[in-house]
């Protein structure tokens, strides 16, 4: 058996024993002990061995979240599942908020635990057969980074793609396999995309990645430097050129070499470049010697270039001898998976401290509905204008300063966007629909949401119904008369607790928990509808 090796922290004996044997049977190796501070100990001194810790909530000692803690702080890599018999779906959340990666709510099935553990790692008799496909064993650490979102190192985040959605997923893997061979690479994408990221991540992963890796923007130099900068010049070459320089070209000798925005080159040069990459050898300006050339080219462009072709802006000889290989970033709300992965990596990466501030649950909603026209780079701005507005720690909707329409039911927001269970995923959905419905967003004919916009600062904010009770109800319908006058809210209000009801087989605790009101407010909120005629079922 060989590398997919578990930890697993379950302080009760049988429990951990039949876990155990479960993994074991099912071709993973894996190691076991009783407390958080065991398993600390031992990753003390054997983290590197470890691809995925299972482990148990409630324990003696520091217990789960303690251990959590600690490895956020000292093995970030390591994704952590955790088990816990006292499972509802806010603990779920908190757990994942402070950095678990998933959550297995105790009793669960063998089958269950199989499954989520087949997530981040494969059995050793597996590993060894999948080698050559897309989960070869030198993809599968990176697979892990990306589902988890967690990073080994502020440095290795700088260059590392982020992806959780199964379209960006697929595109790493594509990438990853590209990286082996020589192809020239042609990356294209909108703005912002993570253009340049991939290009990193093609040559990290290529046989050349321990030699350099140069970049050059052809639109940020000056036509009339573009020359010089990519081949090199000698002495004296033109008036200026006091010494020799070696160009990108040489610069990237054993290398990579990414033409960023290659769309930007003169025609005139185009000409030059399309003869360099088809004899591997060039001349510096004002030079006579040859010097042969071992570089891999990699492209990016965020215009189309076929297009561009067809316009005669770009040589259609020198678009074939780049686009070997062609990869494309879709726009970031076309993979909206990624978003909340990436947005807690960019606060890993913003933030100053070991303290990562957290997405609060409504901003991770806000995020998941906006457009994003500015791909990543935006969400990046956006995260790093949050830190800086955010007093507590907890990044709210509004230190995010977005202003584009708010469509709560546009895309339908999962808990844990890469892996949300069925039932966590309604779970989501449920809560998620409950608040806008307070919100009074949903149209009652079509049961979706879209209050008109102008509506929307004229309406009470969630925590301002959740605090509605007798006594405050005069005052609340004097503010927001609107909202109090709106029979249709008060319908969609009555649907929306009828059904809670009827789905937690009248346990008013848990309609309240889920609506998110107090038992106090439900019991009122029932009273009335009684008063209206209702049919309330009993508790
Ligand atoms: N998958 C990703 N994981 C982590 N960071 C990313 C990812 N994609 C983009 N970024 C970050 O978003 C920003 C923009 O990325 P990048 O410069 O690669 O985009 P681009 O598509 O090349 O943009 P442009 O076309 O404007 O040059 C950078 O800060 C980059 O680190």
């Amino acid at each position: 058996m060989v590398e997919a090796r578990l930890l697993l922290v379950e302080d009760d004996d049988d429990l951990r024993e039949a876990l155990v044997d479960t993994l074991l049977l099912a071709q993973y190796r894996c190691i076991s002990v009783s407390c958080a501070e065991e398993a600390i100990i031992f990753l003390q001194q054997n983290s590197s061995s470890i691809d995925l810790v299972i482990s148990d909530v409630q324990m003696q000692g520091i217990g789960g979240i303690g251990l959590l803690k600690y490895m956020q702080q000292y093995h970030g890599h390591i994704p952590l599942l955790l088990m816990t018999a006292f499972a509802t779906i806010d603990s779920a959340i908190a757990a994942i908020k402070q950095g678990a990666m998933d959550y297995l709510p105790k009793p669960f099935s063998s089958k269950v635990l199989l499954e989520q553990v087949s997530r981040y790692l494969m059995p050793a008799a597996n590993a060894s057969t999948n080698m050559s496909n897309n989960m070869s064993k030198k993809a599968q650490p990176f697979i892990h980074r990306a589902r988890s979102t967690v990073t080994a190192s502020r440095e290795m985040a700088r260059d590392l793609p982020i992806a959780a959605d199964p379209q960006s997923l697929a595109l790493l893997d594509l990438a990853k396999r590209v990286a082996k061979s020589e192809a020239s690479v042609m990356i294209s994408g909108p703005s912002g995309t993570g253009k340049e990221v991939l290009a990193k991540y093609i040559h990290h992963s290529s046989p050349r990645a321990k030699q350099p890796f140069i970049a050059i923007n052809c639109a940020a130099i000056p036509d009339n430097m573009l020359e010089a900068t990519l081949f090199g010049y000698e002495k004296g070459a033109f008036t200026g050129a006091y010494q020799a320089c070696s160009g990108k070209f040489e610069q990237a000798q054993g290398g990579s070499l990414l033409l960023d925005e290659i769309s930007e080159m003169p025609l005139a040069l185009q000409a030059k470049l399309l003869r360099v990459l088809q004899e591997w050898e060039l001349e510096r300006i004002g030079g006579r010697k040859t010097i042969k050339l071992d570089v891999r080219v990699l492209a990016t462009s965020n215009r189309d270039l076929k297009q561009m072709v067809k316009e005669g802006a770009f040589r259609e000889d020198l678009y074939y001898r780049i686009n070997v290989f062609p990869l494309t970033w879709p726009a970031l709300k076309e993979r909206p998976k990624d978003i909340i992965p990436l947005a807690q990596h960019c606060l890993h990466r913003h933030c100053d401290s070991e303290d990562v501030a957290v997405l609060s649950e409504a901003a991770k909603r806000r995020l998941w509905a906006y457009s994003w026209p500015g791909n990543v780079r935006e969400l990046d701005n956006v995260l790093q204008r949050a830190l800086i507005l955010s007093t507590t720690g907890e990044i709210l909707p509004q230190d995010l300063m977005l202003d584009d329409d708010w469509q709560p039911d546009k895309h339908m927001y999962p808990v844990d966007a890469h892996s949300a269970s069925p039932t966590r995923q309604e779970e989501a959905n449920a809560h998620f629909q409950a608040e806008a419905c307070f919100h009074h967003l949903i149209n009652p004919h079509t049961n979706k949401a879209g209050a008109p916009r102008e509506y929307s600062d004229k309406l009470p904010k969630f925590n301002e119904i959740n605090e509605l009770n007798e006594e405050n109800v005069p005052n609340f319908t004097q503010k927001w008369p609107l909202a109090q006058l709106s029979a249709e809210k008060q319908t969609q209000e009555h649907t929306l607790i009828l059904a809670t009801l009827q789905h937690y087989q009248g346990q008013r605790k848990s309609v309240a928990e889920k609506l998110g009101i107090s038992p106090r407010t439900l019991r009122y909120k029932m009273a009335k509808m009684r008063d209206l005629g209702f049919e309330i079922p009993s508790g």
